[in-house]
């Protein structure tokens, strides 16, 4: 489903010159729960960003559902991924309501866009983590952990090929940091969406069946579980 084939990145600031990817190899199947790990340094924000598309690497291919993606347009990838960073402000608009949120997210409500023709506000409802029941409160009123949880429903009910979450619990308490878990595990299981998360939290990541990739030095150096977790439900 996504391919990386000996990818190098160079940063290169005209003066000093980089390496900071190279020969990097990932395969990343359909349904697959994967945590990044690596040391400050190691190279896990570059590959992050090349999956995003915002780096593009000197060498090597990055092949989405069988697409190079090397001469995409950047919007391509924009309709193919969700992302969701490590601020909860970053994913939500303060000042509208959930419902608001949610149908903008659905781009403007087009229900061909989401899972089963579900609407946003169905989306959320099947993952019962009470949101539901404060469609018309003002996102800005809702604590960091809500604001992130609400940032995973609308990253990831319009079908996106690939979830991708940089340390999307690194700014919340241990308790929401769990619950903010418990709803991307339960995003992965219940509707099969391909998740790639980094994360430096190994406590929390001990308590799911993750893939753990780690990288050392700019390569995959460890790819622990990586059989485990094929059998989500795809919807
Ligand atoms: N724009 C840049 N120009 C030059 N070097 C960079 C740039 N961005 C990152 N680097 C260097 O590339 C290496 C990998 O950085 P990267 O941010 O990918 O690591 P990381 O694993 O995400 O680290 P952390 O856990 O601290 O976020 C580091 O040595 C970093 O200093």
């Amino acid at each position: 489903m996504v391919s990386l084939e000996k990818i190098k990145v160079i940063y290169d600031n005209g003066v000093i010159s980089k390496t900071v990817l190279e020969d990097f190899n990932l395969n990343i199947k359909k349904g697959d729960f994967i945590s990044v790990i690596g040391e400050n340094g190691a190279g896990k924000t570059t590959f992050f960003k090349v999956l995003t598309g915002e780096i593009k690497p000197v060498s090597g291919n990055y092949i989405l559902n069988g697409k190079v993606i090397k001469n995409k347009k950047s919007h391509f990838l924009f309709r193919k991924l969700g992302v969701v960073y490590q601020n909860p402000e970053i994913g939500v608009f303060p000042d509208l309501t959930i419902e608001e949120n949610l149908i903008l997210g659905s781009r403007k409500g087009n229900k061909h866009l989401m899972f089963r023709s579900l609407t946003g506000v169905e989306f959320l409802e099947s993952l019962e983590i009470g949101l539901e029941k404060r469609l018309k409160t003002k996102v800005s009123n809702l604590s960091g952990g809500q604001k992130q949880m609400l940032s995973l429903v609308i990253a990831s009910m319009t079908k996106p090929d690939i979830l991708l979450l940089d340390e999307h619990t690194a700014a919340l308490d241990p308790q929401n940091s769990k619950k903010v878990m418990d709803l991307t595990y339960k995003i992965n299981q219940k509707y099969g969406i391909t998740i790639l998360m980094i994360s430096h939290n190994l406590e929390l990541l001990k308590k799911y069946p993750t893939r753990i990739v780690e990288i050392k030095d700019g390569k995959i150096f460890n790819d622990i579980n990586s059989n485990i977790n094929r059998n989500c439900l795809v919807v």
